[in-house]
């Protein structure tokens, strides 16, 4: 790759994977977006705009969509994968057939791997031991930012200079980006909070009122932390962007796939039909259930989630749901 800007390969050309690819190519960077299908790659690169997930947003010179992964990943300065998290893994194996050792890798992907309930980092590193690692999370809804509206986010690595590298790529007039060390807190934060956006969108569709929302998002919150501080994150990171502010955002505004899923579900819709009706991925359903065994094998107290699993997993129905979460011994609020 060759410009002023760096070369930087985007893999996963849904909502999110295009709005950082727009992103990045504003900001004069050149840009070879992936997608794993033929056809969608070539109508983006066809069109000059993602017709199904961000429709009316024009892509900038400099970004070119193709599905030839080894034509987008060879010779980039940074690799930044946006795939869902159930793919977070074939990727990684995929760039390793062509790329075996990158110098610099991140992702926006918010998960565990699925099975291995490995966090992404782990992953990643496993397959790249020598490579530099970070991940961009945040509160970013896709549509804001590919419309160029005010949005903060955090860049995590375990080395400083890459993370600093990776976020004076992304930021811009609009676009604020910080750095982290914490690459364990800002992924927990990040993928946790989905499932407290499916308990929220619940807790709103059974018009259970703010008061539940304000208490769901709170002891959401204790509940992601207490696991985040289990794994090594650290206590400040769930107070930041990528804990309290991505939270915030997916409990209480519809644009959240998360949160819909749970107002769908209030609704009396089965998930599939709530799955169908929404069209793209939400992250909170795998969460649930992979965050539920992770708790369990750390012997952490997650009882939101806990609950919002038995809802999707057990059929149980959310109002009995609610009854379970308020009738819990009676316990101090922290510790
Ligand atoms: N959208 C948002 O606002 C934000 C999303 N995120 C995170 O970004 C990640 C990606 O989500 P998002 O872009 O929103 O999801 P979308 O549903 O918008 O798009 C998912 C994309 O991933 C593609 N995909 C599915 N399976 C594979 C695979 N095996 N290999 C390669 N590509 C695949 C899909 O292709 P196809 O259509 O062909 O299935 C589609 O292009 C998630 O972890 C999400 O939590 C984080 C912050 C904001
Ligand atoms: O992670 C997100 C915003 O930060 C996107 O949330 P949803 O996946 O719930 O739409």
């Amino acid at each position: 790759m060759s410009g002023e800007g760096a070369g930087i390969a985007v893999l996963g050309a849904g909502s999110w994977g295009t709005a950082l690819a727009i992103l990045l190519a504003r900001n004069g960077h050149e840009i070879r977006l992936w997608g794993h299908e033929p056809e969608p790659a070539a109508a983006l690169q066809r069109d000059r705009e993602n017709r199904h997930f961000l429709p009316g947003i024009p892509f900038p010179e400099g970004l070119t969509s193709s599905s030839d992964l080894a034509w987008c990943i060879t010779d980039a300065e940074e690799i930044l994968v946006v795939v869902p998290s159930h793919a977070f893994g074939s990727v990684m194996q995929q760039i390793s057939t062509i790329a075996p050792n990158p110098a610099s890798l991140s992702w926006a992907t918010k998960g565990l791997e699925p099975e291995s309930l490995r966090l992404l980092h782990e992953v990643a590193r496993a397959r790249f031991p020598d490579t530099d690692l970070a991940v961009v999370s945040g509160p970013t809804f896709a549509l804001e930012v590919a419309k160029g509206m005010p949005t903060a986010i955090t860049v995590a690595s375990s080395n400083l200079q890459h993370a600093t590298r990776m976020a004076g790529y992304l930021r811009n007039d609009t676009f604020r980006a910080y750095t982290s060390d914490d690459l364990v807190g800002v992924q927990i934060g990040g993928a946790a909070k989905n499932v407290m956006a499916i308990a929220a969108g619940m807790s709103d569709g059974l018009n259970f009122g703010a008061n539940a929302r304000a208490a769901l998002i709170t002891r959401g919150l204790a509940e992601i932390t207490r696991l985040g501080l289990a794994l090594g994150g650290q206590h400040d990171t769930f107070m930041g962007l990528a804990g309290l502010g991505d939270l915030v955002l997916t409990c209480t505004d519809n644009l959240s796939r998360n949160r819909r899923m749970g107002l769908a579900l209030a609704e009396g819709l089965s998930i599939e039909e709530a799955r169908e009706r929404i069209g793209q991925e939400v992250e909170g359903l795998a969460a649930a259930r992979d965050f539920r065994r992770k708790a369990e094998t750390l012997n952490v107290d997650m009882p939101i989630t806990e609950q919002v699993y038995r809802i999707i997993y057990e059929g149980v129905d959310p109002a009995s749901a609610v009854k379970a979460l308020l009738s819990r011994e009676q316990k101090p609020e922290v510790g």
